[in-house]
């Protein structure tokens, strides 16, 4: 159920263990309204150890030699290292550089194997990376289908499955993402409106789960609809009000462009970034984050989904949703991020 909180633009705290009807409401509500949303993690629907060891094995990785991690770097799946200032998420406001982030994407397993190479320190570790993807895998599936509950979605065949049914079977075209911010050498000087650890973007997919650590807050969102004008940018705590005491931070659950698409534009796609804490014991602090991009098989076909709350926007001054494969959706945005690795594939059809 939803935090009490008195503040508004504060974005809502779920339990998921709540009253179904009750959760897929809110949850309705949160994506629609912030696009953004914590889900409390009390170790229901994934162990705390398991998230405590995935973050362990993450340091262990962007510590070890930049030799061991060039073998793996990024290919045009989408798989792999990117090392720092490879990616600028925002290129029309960051100077050169690009983002203040190393990066490691892992694609979907297949009977437990990854299907890209690993580096040396995870060799050990394929089934603890195989039993997290599942574990974010299911609790992805989980919340598509409180969603369809919301959306009260009529589908006589598959009824709350409408969303996780096009999420398909392994290996899952979603993307496990393992991210590092570095802090910086005391002589560099951070100018806090260039230099960013996450460049201003949305998701490009369906869900991400983002999980953050304790004393490494940088997480901040555009709320689609503010009070003020033009929005301003809004932080957004790693342990919201009401969680100080919960085993380990919430985790957050943002719509991506695609879901947002495939909705008429019900859920908001929020744009987001990550930066540089402004002072005190934090800013010293390197930012570990993890992040589950949950995506749709790459032949799904986008149609209107059967919701008269979704179908009641079309119209409505947008003209609904036009048929394209998830796949066509989410080429045009990996181009849009990844300037020349992308070109060849088809024209580029939104930004
Ligand atoms: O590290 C974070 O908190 C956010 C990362 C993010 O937004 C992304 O990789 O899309
Ligand atoms: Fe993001």
């Amino acid at each position: 159920m939803a935090a009490p909180n008195g503040q508004s633009g504060q974005i809502p705290v779920i339990d998921l263990s709540g009253p179904e009807q009750t959760v897929a409401t809110e949850l309705v509500d949160a994506a629609t309204t912030y696009g953004f949303v914590y889900i409390k993690s009390l170790g229901q629907d994934i162990p705390v150890e398991a998230i405590d060891s995935i973050f362990a094995l993450s340091k262990k990785f962007f510590s070890s030699p930049i030799e061991e991690k060039e073998p793996c770097k990024i290919q045009e799946n989408n798989r792999g290292w990117v090392g720092m200032h490879a990616e600028t998420l925002d290129p029309k406001t960051q100077r050169w550089m690009g983002d203040f982030k190393e990066a490691m994407n892992l694609g979907g397993f297949l009977d437990g194997k990854a299907q890209q190479p690993l580096p040396p320190v995870f060799e050990d570790h394929e089934p603890e990376l195989y039993a997290f993807q599942k574990y974010c895998q299911t609790m992805m599936n989980k919340i598509l289908d409180l969603f369809a509950v919301g959306l009260e979605v009529s589908s006589p065949t598959e009824g709350s499955k409408y969303f996780s049914n096009r999420h398909g079977p392994e290996p899952t075209p979603c993307t496990l993402r393992l991210l590092h911010y570095p802090t910086l050498p005391s002589n560099i000087e951070i100018q806090p409106k260039v230099d960013i650890r996450a460049g201003a973007h949305s998701d490009y997919g369906s869900i991400t789960l983002l999980f953050q650590r304790p004393g490494q807050p940088g997480l901040e969102i555009l709320p689609p609809s503010s009070s003020t004008t033009p929005p301003e940018w809004t932080p957004v705590p790693v342990f919201p009000p009401g969680t100080e005491s919960d085993p380990s931070p919430p985790i957050l659950v943002n719509i991506g462009d695609l879901l947002s698409y495939w909705t008429n534009n019900l859920f908001k796609s929020t744009v987001h970034r990550v930066v540089f804490p402004a002072g005190g014991k934090e800013a010293a602090e390197d930012r570990y984050s993890i992040a589950y991009f949950g995506h749709p098989i790459g032949e799904t076909v986008l149609e209107a989904v059967p919701s008269e709350k979704t179908k009641a926007l079309a119209g409505k001054g947008d003209s609904g949703v036009k048929a394209m494969t998830a796949h066509e959706h989410l080429m045009s945005r990996l181009k849009a991020t990844y300037l020349g690795m992308y070109k060849d594939e088809g024209d580029e059809k939104e930004k």
